[in-house]
């Protein structure tokens, strides 16, 4: 689901509620669907309508992998009974390995579903596992009813959702619409929207960025409503979707939807639709549709059945991987039959207020965690902001959002206005960051650590930032300064990412991928001397053969691990990349040890060591 970097602390924690997460066991008495006469007449039949489609998929031979999957865009139910696939029995970290993918995907039957719905009046309905679903696995892999590109965005090709230069685009030759080349139209870009597009008048006005933009807020319900007249099983589900149709009415995106959505669609376009039926597509399309990228520069959002259904946690156990149309959501740690399964719409590295505020404008609802009610947000600290009276205190937030925040070891204490200025500035500065100059993002990390102190989640962002601009230089002429950096900063914000978002989670992997870069890196210029004294330290690693032995043995670790993770990710070359150069290397070094005739070492079959921790090897 989208997510946008805030910067103000505009919203206030609301009302405690009951801890979406609280749940995490077997449903007990009062636990999931009550009742059908506590559920009202509407909703029952809401649930009817989604519960059928569950039923009926968990019935059904599941797909092959998402790369063999061919979708037919023509037939809603079958595609999407093709493309739900529960996976039959739990699977464990090493079966998602790439080689073992094939026997992966035998490994699932025909057979249960791994997730039923349920329903309370606090959350609305959810899905909940329905038996043991270990991390790593695929719960299950759904088609998209529709894609679009994001309300707000640049040009895009509305076919791929490739991201198009701002003015050098060109349009599709009937309506004028972004398309990245003529033929690109197709399926993502089919005749009747052409037809209706052509209404816009966007041939005549080449290239305007504001139209493009308002073409964007309206093309994803658009498609919604487009499917509906198309298909009634598709109509069935859209309308059993929540829209929060009601709740919209007096706020700024409701008002946004009648002048920028409803007006053109029923006005320019000429749609027979009612205008209370296209509200509550653009409610459906907000309130349910994942942010999907098929590649960096494929951004869109996508409206799913099943994954609707997932309601948001802040520790969610489940992430979403979109690859060939297809997305495959996978459970992140270990879920237990009866607790919910969850998927974070917001940003887990953001602070709490800018969770909530999120929350409480695109999905309308406050998130009552554990996290959301901490004010160290579980000791991360990821909201607290440095006290300018004492060397190591922290300025903590309080409950009212008006209130003063105050440091707890001196006392010192801040007007709400004050802190908010200053995470302002920070956002703003974070908005001017140039990502590709690793010189000046390194300056704003210095920066920003010290107005707002070294936890802050805007300084997390530059510290995230920092480590790709380093690393996106040709690693050959990245300096040992440098790389030691990337180390320290991975292990830092690994360290984090236990703390808030446990898991296989792309965080993670990401991160594990830099920091093998990275060390990689360091030890290749010690076996090659190629760095001043670094030749002695690979005498010194060789002379400590068990912390050697460690090193490589944790980096193994961390590439399967990473592996494992980035499965369906486009990064995933950077990953093979390195192992084979960590292969190379282990093979040196090996020969290396041997020639001193100092060990028989097997790097192959080494004690393997607890979580991937920084090995310094030294050499300044
Ligand atoms: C994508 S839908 C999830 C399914 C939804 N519960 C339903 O009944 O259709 C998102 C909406 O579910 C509700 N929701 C999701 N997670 C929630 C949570 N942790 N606490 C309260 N409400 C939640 C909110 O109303 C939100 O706008």
């Amino acid at each position: 689901m989208g997510c946008h970097m805030p910067v103000s602390l505009a919203m206030m924690l609301g009302a405690c509620v009951k801890p979406f997460d609280a749940w995490r066991r077997r449903p007990g008495p009062g636990f999931g669907r009550p009742p059908t006469a506590e559920m009202d007449s509407g909703e029952q039949r809401r649930v009817t309508v989604l519960e059928r489609c569950l039923g009926s998929l968990a019935a059904v031979r599941p797909a092959p992998p998402p790369q063999q999957e061919k979708v037919e865009a023509s037939n809603f139910s079958e595609r999407l009974q093709l493309n739900y696939c529960p996976t039959k029995r739990s699977e464990v970290l090493r079966s998602l390995r790439p080689q073992e993918e094939p026997a992966f995907a035998a490994a699932r039957g025909e057979g249960e579903a791994a997730v039923e719905i349920h329903w309370t009046p606090a959350f609305g309905r959810y899905l909940v596992a329905a038996r043991d679903i270990a991390a790593g696995e695929v719960v299950f892999r759904e088609a998209p009813l529709v894609v679009g590109p994001k309300a707000g965005a640049g040009p895009t090709c509305l076919a791929c959702l490739k991201a198009l230069p701002e003015d050098t685009w060109e349009g599709c030759e009937q309506c004028g619409a972004p398309l990245c080349r003529p033929q690109c139209g197709g399926r993502g870009h089919g005749e009747r929207e052409c037809e209706l597009l052509a209404l816009l008048g966007l041939k005549h006005e080449p290239r305007n960025t504001s139209r493009v933009k308002q073409l964007n807020a309206l093309l994803a319900p658009l498609r919604v409503l487009l499917l509906m007249e198309r298909s009634p099983a598709a109509k069935a589900i859209v309308d059993a979707l929540q829209s929060h149709v009601e709740e919209r009415r007096g706020l700024p995106i409701g008002r946004f939807v009648e002048t920028h959505v409803v007006a053109v669609l029923r006005e320019r376009l000429r749609l027979a639709f009612a205008a209370e039926e296209i509200r509550r597509a653009c409610g459906v399309c907000d309130t349910n549709s994942y942010q999907v990228s098929a590649g960096e520069d494929r951004v869109g959002r996508a409206l799913f059945a099943a994954a609707s259904l997932m309601n948001h946690s802040c520790t969610a156990n489940t992430q979403h991987w979109y690859h060939d149309d297809v997305m495959s959501v996978r459970a992140v740690v270990d879920i237990p039959e009866g607790a919910p399964v969850t998927y974070a719409y917001t940003n887990v590295l953001w602070g709490t207020r800018a969770r909530a505020t999120h929350l409480a404008t695109a999905k309308l609802f406050t998130c009552g965690c554990e996290r959301c009610l901490d004010p160290t947000e579980l000791g991360s600290h990821i909201s607290s902001v440095k006290c300018r009276e004492c060397p190591q205190g922290l300025l903590l937030p309080p409950a009212a959002a008006s209130a003063p925040w105050q440091c707890r070891a001196c006392g010192a204490s801040v007007s709400a206005i004050a802190i908010e200025t200053l995470v302002r500035a920070g956002g703003a500065a974070l908005g001017r960051l140039q990502p590709e100059d690793a010189r000046s993002v390194a300056a704003a990390h210095a920066h920003l650590t010290r107005i707002l102190g070294d936890t802050h989640y805007v300084v997390v962002e530059v510290k995230r930032a920092l480590v790709r601009a380093i690393m996106a230089t040709p690693l050959a002429d990245i300096t040992q300064a440098d790389l030691e950096r990337v180390l320290d900063l991975t292990s830092e914000l690994l360290r984090l990412a236990d703390r808030l978002q446990p898991g296989l989670t792309k965080i993670r992997g990401l991160l594990l991928l830099e920091r093998s870069r990275a060390l990689v890196e360091l030890l290749w210029r010690c076996n090659t001397g190629a760095e001043g004294d670094a030749a002695t330290h690979l005498e010194t690693l060789i002379c400590n053969i068990p912390g050697c032995a460690t090193l490589l043995q944790n980096l193994t670790e961390d590439l399967a691990k990473c592996e494992a993770i980035l499965l369906y990710d486009s990064r995933f070359s950077g990953v093979k990349e390195v192992k084979q150069r960590l292969e190379t290397l282990k093979l040196t070094i090996k020969t290396s040890l041997l020639s001193k005739e100092m060990g028989k070492i097997d790097f192959t079959d080494m004690k393997t060591g607890d979580s991937p921790r920084h090995v310094s090897i030294g050499g300044n």
